[in-house]
């Protein structure tokens, strides 16, 4: 039996620009699927936007998430927005919500940001590069190394606002976070997912329903991308199983290629990006969740666990 889509969707998300313009996406999607369905959004201001210090200090990545999961259990909001790369893979989704769809993926590539407009390979000796993740300072560290890291936190449009104010002297953030926040003009070079190896998740958005809201998943699973729902379940499988935290340098790409069939590429790093573990596999007959098994046991093996605990966290 079909049900009738609910007449109002109370949409809860982050209150960053970014988090916003993503729930604007939403609501024109669904606004085309079912004219009739009314949205409302809460913007909810979460542990990871007040807090601009080492997020492991504040139970790590769950830090963009738990506030936007308590407004959905408790009922204050129907719908969840989240980027996938800031939900939590080592731990199941909070106890009564699921996944309803996961919309069609965005450019999962990394660019940096230079007011001068040089490329990566450009930047000179010592040069301040803002970046808090350890996926970025790893890479950097191993191809870069004449390159200086420094801690750069807060939503995108603060950090283009401190790189303005010459607190680094170049960035690197995601090419999907600055398209949502109509900044694409500041990029000055796109890096090939080769150079910078993407963290699980990116680009991907995914919608978060209470468990028992039948009409309401019915409702948005519409809006779900398939081949956007095989690469996040194998990458997210691949996260879960090596349970890595939310210092450890962990980069991964799932990809569906023209021909349909799903690979997954996958590295550790140290953090010094001294060494690094690599492993790509192909899905052949396996389903999207156990190729993502695979490629963490294939990493396992080459000593990824030894790594991950060696780090503090
Ligand atoms: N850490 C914040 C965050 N969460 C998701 C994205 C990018 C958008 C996405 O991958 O969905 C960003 C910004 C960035 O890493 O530059």
């Amino acid at each position: 039996m079909r049900m009738s889509a609910p007449e109002l969707i109370r949409i809860v998300s982050r209150d960053s620009p970014m988090a916003l313009a993503q729930v604007e996406r939403v609501r024109a999607e669904l606004a085309a699927l079912h004219p009739g369905v009314r949205t409302e959004v809460v913007p909810v201001r979460t542990t990871g936007d007040k807090w601009l210090g080492d997020l492991s200090q504040v139970e790590g990545k769950g830090a963009f998430t738990k506030e936007v999961d308590a407004a959905l259990l408790s009922g204050e909001a129907d719908l969840a927005v989240h980027c996938v790369k800031d939900v939590p893979a080592d731990r199941p989704l909070p106890a009564g919500t699921v996944f309803a769809a996961f919309l069609k993926r965005d450019d999962v590539r990394d660019a940096l940001v230079h007011p001068d407009g040089l490329t990566l390979d450009e930047l000179p000796d010592g040069t301040r590069v803002g970046t808090s993740s350890v996926r970025r300072v790893a890479q950097l560290a191993a191809t870069h190394p004449h390159l200086r890291c420094v801690p750069f936190r807060g939503n995108a449009n603060r950090r283009l606002a401190k790189l303005a104010a010459g607190e680094a002297d170049a960035l690197l953030l995601a090419v999907s976070g600055l398209e949502r926040i109509g900044r694409t003009d500041v990029i000055s070079e796109v890096l090939s997912t080769e150079t910078m190896t993407p963290p699980i998740g990116a680009g991907i958005l995914a919608l978060q329903c209470r468990e028992g809201d039948r009409a309401l998943i019915e409702a948005v699973s519409a809006l779900g991308d398939p081949r956007t729902h095989r690469e996040a379940t194998a990458e997210r499988m691949f996260l879960h199983v090596l349970q890595g935290h939310c210092n450890s340098p962990i980069a991964g790409h799932a990809q569906v290629d023209r021909s349909g069939e799903l690979s997954l590429r996958a590295c550790v790093f140290t953090p010094d990006g001294k060494v690094r573990l690599n492993a790509h596999e192909w899905a052949g007959r396996l389903d999207p969740a156990t190729l993502g098994t695979s490629v963490a046991v294939a990493l396992l093996r080459q000593g990824a666990r030894e790594i991950i605990d060696g780090i503090a966290h």
